[in-house]
């Protein structure tokens, strides 16, 4: 791993400061502990007696030297070194396996939280914000390990500096038994770049806008570069070098920032090299006095001077660095959790939506705006969609159509008004109960990268009733329901635009044939060839016939059909009535329709058999 990466997190001092004050490393052990237990207790038990095993090994090889001068047996003593030699070198790789798996399990927690709390919401303002989306970058950093190492190496490190930490205490009492201020002074000494340094920088503003800024931009650049559904635009439009130099251009920006933060200070470095000298040197001098003047034994002297050296352990500075390190992503994990509670949570009401009798939609004076300072998108909306009917909403791009279908759907609250579905208000549901009356399917579809089987029922569903669904969505034929829709799985298959569409239509019908009343349709067609259009409407308004139905779409023959049409404009509804009324009427939506049917119209000879001016201007 790059220096500059692991100094990114500063010196002790700082570390030590902040991570105090923050309690991010109380929060990083805890959830360490929380990860595993029982690996995080070998984990401690390993650095308790690695810790042990240095200065056990002065006392032992002072007691060895002892025993060859006194010419006693040397079959325990030789054994004794032997074996604490061998745990030495041998406890050290074994607790780095360890501790790069707990590593990976305390990164799965990690993950784990951060699902849960993405997923926990009623609502998705959260998922939408831009200023939660920077910190999700920085969260998610204990696996991206763009800023800092991962999780899986630092735990090793952590542990190795820990382990440094208590041995350099252990021999330093060890020294005290030759002269109590020697090994008071050599801790103090060893100690002292903790303290010297503490004015040098850390990097404190890790988190600050200008970082957050560079991780999202550097993520999303690696993200365009190495996803299957860029690749064809990053190579059509020449991206590729774009994409690497925006990528290179934010990591160096990242490592210029942390390579700012660690520059140290000369001075400290200078003071706490003399310290260093005098403190070691005084030690030094009184070993050496001793032993000279009988004072200490040559085995005295062995164990007191192997000790001396094993007290410099405790000026260890990795330890923080790689403690601050793996601790920094866990406090933005943990501020994540309320602040997307906070932003997406909605009230959530007990009345069951499954007993609704009708299903009639009315939207009472809605008003709705994204963001407190932003303009309203609805505006004093009124519209009612009655039971059992099909309602089409048309209007330009936009003008608030799927934000509506957001509200109808309780992702967010009207910022005014009350959306009522059979008089009750929608806040006063259950949203599980509401959710699941409601089929829908979505403009931006899922591409789920499972069976066929799971994309058109992912909660599950009888075979009978997803083949249905298919035959239905004019997608019986596509694929064996056990075929993975996605070509990175052995055995996989990749669909076109269309025939997506159609599986995201059939999960819709899948869910009317389990039950949904009200069905969601946001430009159900778009991507669907003109006669598939056709074909496949036909079929969806047979299966969803009775059901109170929204369709939202630009293709003036898919929404002719819709028992009653709706344009929206200016955050309201400014026509409503049935095809043949709006026709009529001579207002926005004649003005829309005969613009689109002239275009086709034009188009006629290119593509005579489309059958779709016939359609659009068929009852003309
Ligand atoms: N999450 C969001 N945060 C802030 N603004 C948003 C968000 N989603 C949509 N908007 C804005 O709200 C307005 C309405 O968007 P919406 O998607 O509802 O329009 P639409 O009528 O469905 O458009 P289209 O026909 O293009 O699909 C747009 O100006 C859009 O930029």
């Amino acid at each position: 791993m790059a220096i500059a990466t692991r100094l990114a997190g500063g010196v002790p001092r700082a570390w030590w400061a902040r991570l105090r004050r923050s309690g991010e490393w109380q929060l990083l052990f805890h959830i360490i502990w929380q990860a595993d237990r029982r690996l995080a207790a070998v984990w401690w038990a390993l650095i308790v007696l690695r810790a042990l095993l240095p200065p056990a090994l002065a006392v032992a090889t002072g007691w060895l030297v002892g025993t060859v001068q006194d010419g006693g047996s040397l079959t325990v003593p030789l054994a004794t070194v032997g074996v604490l030699f061998t745990l030495i070198q041998t406890l050290g790789p074994l607790h780095t396996e360890l501790a790069t798996n707990l590593g990976d399990r305390t990164s799965a927690a990690l993950q784990d939280r951060l699902l849960t709390s993405a997923v926990a919401p009623v609502g998705i303002a959260h998922l939408e914000d831009p200023e939660l989306a920077g910190d999700f970058s920085l969260a998610r950093d204990f696996d991206l390990g763009i800023t800092a190492p991962e999780l899986r190496t630092c735990m090793g490190y952590i542990a190795s500096g820990l382990v440094n930490f208590v041995a350099g205490i252990l021999s330093a009492l060890v020294v005290c038994g030759f002269r109590w201020w020697a090994g008071l002074l050599l801790l103090l000494v060893w100690a002292s770049p903790h303290l010297l340094l503490r004015e040098s920088v850390a990097w404190k503003d890790w988190r600050s806008d200008e970082v957050k800024a560079h991780q999202r931009h550097a993520e999303y650049a690696y993200r365009m570069a190495v996803d299957a559904p860029a690749a064809k635009e990053i190579r059509l439009f020449g991206l590729a070098d774009w994409t690497a130099q925006r990528f290179t251009e934010r990591r160096r920006a990242l490592l210029e920032l942390s390579l700012q933060a660690m520059r140290l200070r000369e001075r400290p470095i200078r003071l706490t090299v003399l310290v260093l000298v005098v403190g070691n040197g005084l030690v030094a001098w009184a070993l050496a006095h001793a032993a000279l003047t009988g004072d200490l034994s040559l085995s005295g002297l062995v164990t007191y001077a192997g000790a001396a050296i094993g007290v410099s352990a405790v000026a260890s500075l990795e330890f923080g660095w790689w403690l601050a390190d793996a601790s920094r992503p866990v406090p933005v994990v943990a501020e994540l959790e309320p602040a997307m509670k906070a932003i997406g949570d909605l009230p959530v009401g007990t009345t069951s939506a499954r007993d609704l009798p009708r299903h009639e939609i009315r939207f009472e004076n809605v008003s709705f705006s994204y963001r407190a300072d932003s303009r309203p998108i609805l505006d004093g909306l009124d519209l009612t969609i009655p039971a059992g009917t099909s309602l089409a909403i048309v209007g330009q791009n936009g003008a608030g159509k799927t934000t509506l279908i957001k509200l109808l759907a309780r992702l967010y609250d009207p910022t005014a008004g009350v959306v009522r579905v059979d008089g009750i208000d929608l806040r006063d549901l259950d949203p599980d109960s509401w959710r699941g009356q409601i089929a829908a399917a979505f403009q931006d579809f899922v591409r789920y990268q499972l069976p066929l089987r799971e994309n058109v029922a992912p909660d599950g569903a009888p075979d009978d009733v997803i083949r249905k669904a298919l035959e239905q969505a004019g997608a019986a034929d596509l694929a064996a329901l056990d075929t993975v829709l996605s070509k990175q799985f052995a055995g996989g298959i990749d669909l076109s635009g269309g025939q997506w569409q159609r599986v995201a239509l059939a999960r819709a019908l899948a869910a009317v044939a389990r039950g949904a009343k009200v069905v969601i349709l946001d430009e159900p067609t778009a991507q669907l060839d003109v006669r598939g259009e056709a074909e496949v409407f036909d079929r969806i308004l047979q299966a969803t016939r009775g059901l109170t139905t929204i369709l939202v779409s630009h293709r003036f023959s898919t929404v002719r059909h819709a028992d009653r049409i709706c344009v929206l404009e200016g955050g309201r509804v400014v026509e409503i009535g049935s095809h043949d009324e709006l026709m009529a009427a001579g207002g926005r939506y004649k003005t829309m329709f005969e613009l689109q049917a002239a275009r086709f119209a034009e188009g006629r000879d290119l593509d005579e058999d489309a059958g779709l001016v016939g359609e659009i201007g068929g009852d003309r």
